[in-house]
């Protein structure tokens, strides 16, 4: 037997209804027993009614009809007049007592809980009538199996009395059976209904009763994704995940199917296949007991959180003292509010919990209640909330025994400067949960995901800043090498962001660096360098790069507040590397602290690379004692080409004009740029000098500084 469950989209129209047909007609050769959910929507529909009924709202009667015109329009289209007379003849009773309910309910100006819950399931009700009749399925009346009773204030399903009256109705089932789903009854047979994702639980109870060979959940996704396809374009769908997983998964925000569903399923170990109603073709994700298919994978996905806050109860008077906790649990459960996440460090001199955010009043109140008398003899402190949070998890059953998983997941997550403030993994090893400000979801859900899945390749995602020389060759380079890079090195540049002097053009989806230079110089947003810095930093994208091909003092000045920012920086501007020793060694300190690059290789011998083997030189404890070079191309090229036929003043608007020189050739002319560059090898050879130690002899006369540039390069 198969169960298949479809949820209120894939019921949502006549036309969702006749896909449902074919896919429950497709299975051939075994009974089938079908679960449906109230059409689309109306379930919120009919509790808006019932709640504006209850405050003697008059409207509550029109919209009762437009719910009962939905109906209709649905049994139109689905049937011919022969089958719309039995259809709404079928479903008469149910639309009476749904008006006679309401009525009452508007009259007396109350809504009960009996009341509620009557109105509530009658979506289903209505549903799964008409489906039947459509599908030619016996209909059952699931209040008549599924018995609850009240505790703590939810219907709580009577599992062994459930489990009996299903078993005796076993035999009765024919090829094709249909129910509805989330309405039960009580001991005293009134309506009651299973909460929150209460259809699938109908279905999971079902199928466990009758050992069903599989429960099918048919829904508008594809599956369980890695993580949430909205913030990572990469995501995809997950083939296999247990019970656990599954359900730490939907715990955690993966609004796939509801976390109480999998239990009858789990314990008589169902299979239960998620499958898409408007793209039948998809796998889907199976969860079954063992996820044997997929157990190279020690992460299965990554779900996230918002809306909550971080709650911190913290003072000496907690250290040692017994009954804390319970204490605190204990009023906020009192209150009825949802503890997501629960972190205490072994000190116990704080305690961190994360509730939903629109229940920190109350919370707040509730422990200030519990804890006055501490909190005044300055035992406990404040109750401190921080609101804007957002809880990450990452699940997977092989991170059970394995070393390294939080290493490599914290790691990526500080490596982009997210803030991590409190963290909870379970004994189980199933899930590590960890909070972190609202505002850094979607980086650290980019990290991660490249972090720990299988994905083609890693993205870089890159700020540039001149688009002269240098900046536009690079882009070319960008552009041709994109393929082989992400083919051969798993690595994706994606240009983020474009700064001229003037303006600048940013797109976190990527700007084509084939086009970037021209649409930026017939467009872009005005800006400085300051500002374009400033959007970097509120962009936070995860791995951003910023690269400098100006030769601008002011965007050499960006670089602190880059690096601080987790940005790496990479650059041709030798301005910052060949500034005071001091801003030299605090820039590569900030990045090693922030764990980001600060790579200035072209900055001497135009990328060759001379420093990167330097580097490893002094690494592996060589002392370099001398260095000799010809480190400028201008230089070089002048006194190559300088001749009776060939005026200085010629030669250095060739080398201008070829791209050897600085944008302003006095740098080269003057000895400024080798300066720079001897000075950054030195640094780099372990030599802490300044400007100043060095001694220069220049080709030309100091005098060419104190003219304009246009005047320099145009007087002969
Ligand atoms: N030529 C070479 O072989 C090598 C050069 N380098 C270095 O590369 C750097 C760039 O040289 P090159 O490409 O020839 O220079 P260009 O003059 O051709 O280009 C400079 C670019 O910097 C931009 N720019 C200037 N000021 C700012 C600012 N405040 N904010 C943002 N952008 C600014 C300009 O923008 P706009 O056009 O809008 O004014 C221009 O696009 C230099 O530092 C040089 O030392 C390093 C190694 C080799
Ligand atoms: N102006 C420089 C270019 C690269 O740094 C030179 O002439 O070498």
């Amino acid at each position: 037997m198969r169960v298949l469950k479809f949820g209120g989209t894939s019921v949502g129209s006549a036309e969702t209804i006749a896909r449902v047909k074919d896919i429950v007609l497709s299975v051939k050769n075994e009974p089938v027993v079908v679960v449906v959910s109230a059409v689309g929507g109306i379930t919120d529909r009919l509790i808006k009614t019932a709640n504006m009924a209850g405050s003697g709202n008059e409207a509550c009667f029109d919209h009762l009809q437009s719910i009962i015109e939905t109906h209709q329009q649905i049994i139109a289209k689905l049937f011919d007049p022969v089958g719309v007379k039995k259809v709404s003849a079928l479903i008469e009773h149910d639309i009476e007592e749904l008006r006679i309910i309401l009525k009452g309910v508007f009259l007396i100006r109350e809504l009960s809980r009996k009341s509620f819950e009557s109105l509530s399931g009658i979506g289903e009700r209505l549903s799964s009538k008409i489906i039947a009749t459509y599908l030619g399925a016996q209909w059952y009346d699931s209040r008549q199996y599924i018995k609850t009773n009240l505790e703590y204030g939810r219907n709580q399903v009577l599992v062994n009395e459930t489990d009996q009256l299903l078993a005796d109705m076993k035999g009765q089932l024919g090829q094709l059976s249909l129910f509805p789903g989330f309405i039960s009854s009580n001991a005293k047979n009134e309506n009651t209904t299973l909460g929150r994702g209460g259809s699938d639980y109908t279905a999971a109870i079902l199928a466990a009763a009758f050992d069903a060979a599989t429960l099918e959940i048919w829904t508008d996704v594809d599956g369980f994704m890695t993580a949430d396809p909205r913030v990572i374009s990469r995501a995809y769908c997950i083939d296999h995940l247990s019970y656990a997983e599954a359900m730490e998964l939907s715990h955690f925000g993966a609004k796939v199917i509801y976390p109480p569903t999998i239990i009858p399923a789990f314990q008589k170990k169902v299979p239960i296949l998620i499958k898409n109603t408007f793209n039948p073709n998809a796998k889907g994700t199976l969860i079954s007991q063992m996820a044997e298919s997929s157990l190279a994978q020690q992460i299965k996905g990554i779900s996230s959180i918002k809306d909550v806050s971080l709650v911190t109860v913290q003072g000496i008077g907690m250290v040692g003292v017994t009954g804390i906790s319970m204490r605190l649990f204990s009023c906020l459960a009192a209150r009825e509010v949802n503890v997501i996440l629960i972190s205490q460090a072994s000190s116990e001199n704080s305690i961190s919990l994360v509730i939903e955010t629109e229940q920190t009043a109350v919370a707040r109140a509730a422990i200030e209640n519990e804890f006055y008398r501490e909190m005044a003899n300055r035992q406990i402190n404040r109750v401190m909330v921080d609101d804007e949070m957002a809880v990450v998890a990452i699940v997977g059953e092989k991170m059970k025994q394995t070393t390294g998983i939080a290493g490599q997941l914290f790691n990526s997550v500080g490596k982009n400067g997210v803030n991590v403030f409190a963290i909870a993994q379970g004994g189980s090893e199933i899930n590590i949960s960890f909070v972190i400000k609202e505002r850094d979801i979607r980086k650290a859900l980019n990290v991660i995901h490249e972090a720990f899945f299988l994905s083609d390749y890693s993205r870089l995602n890159l700020f540039l800043a001149g688009k002269g020389t240098v900046g536009s060759k690079l882009l070319k380079k960008i552009s041709a090498q994109t393929k082989k890079l992400q083919k051969e090195n798993r690595l994706r540049i994606r240009l983020v962001g474009v700064a001229g002097s003037q303006s600048m053009l940013l797109d976190r989806e990527g700007l084509d660096p084939d086009k970037v230079i021209e649409q930026l110089n017939s467009g872009g947003t005005p800006g400085s360098i300051n500002d374009f810095k400033d959007k970097i930093i509120a962009m936070n994208v995860a791995n951003s790069v910023f690269v400098d091909c100006t030769a601008s003092e002011v965007v050499a000045d960006v670089y602190h507040a880059l690096l601080d920012a987790n940005v790496s920086v990479v650059t041709a501007n030798k301005i910052a590397s060949s500034s005071s020793f001091q801003h030299y060694s605090k820039l590569k300190a900030t990045a090693r602290e922030k764990g980001v690059k600060f790579f200035f290789e072209t900055n001497v011998g135009a990328g060759l690379p001379i420093i990167a083997p330097i580097n490893d030189l002094v690494r592996s404890g060589d002392t370099i004692e001398r260095l000799e070079a010809v480190v400028s191309g201008t230089l070089n090229f002048i006194v190559n080409e300088l001749s009776e036929e060939k005026p200085l003043s010629e030669v250095i608007l060739e080398a201008k004009e070829k791209g050897f020189s600085e944008p302003d050739p006095r740098v080269d002319l003057s000895g400024t740029d080798v300066v720079r560059k001897l000075l950054i090898l030195a640094r780099e050879s372990g030599y802490p000098l300044e400007q100043e130690d060095v001694e220069v002899e220049p080709l030309c006369r100091q005098s060419i500084s104190i003219c304009r540039l246009w005047k320099f390069l145009w007087r002969r």
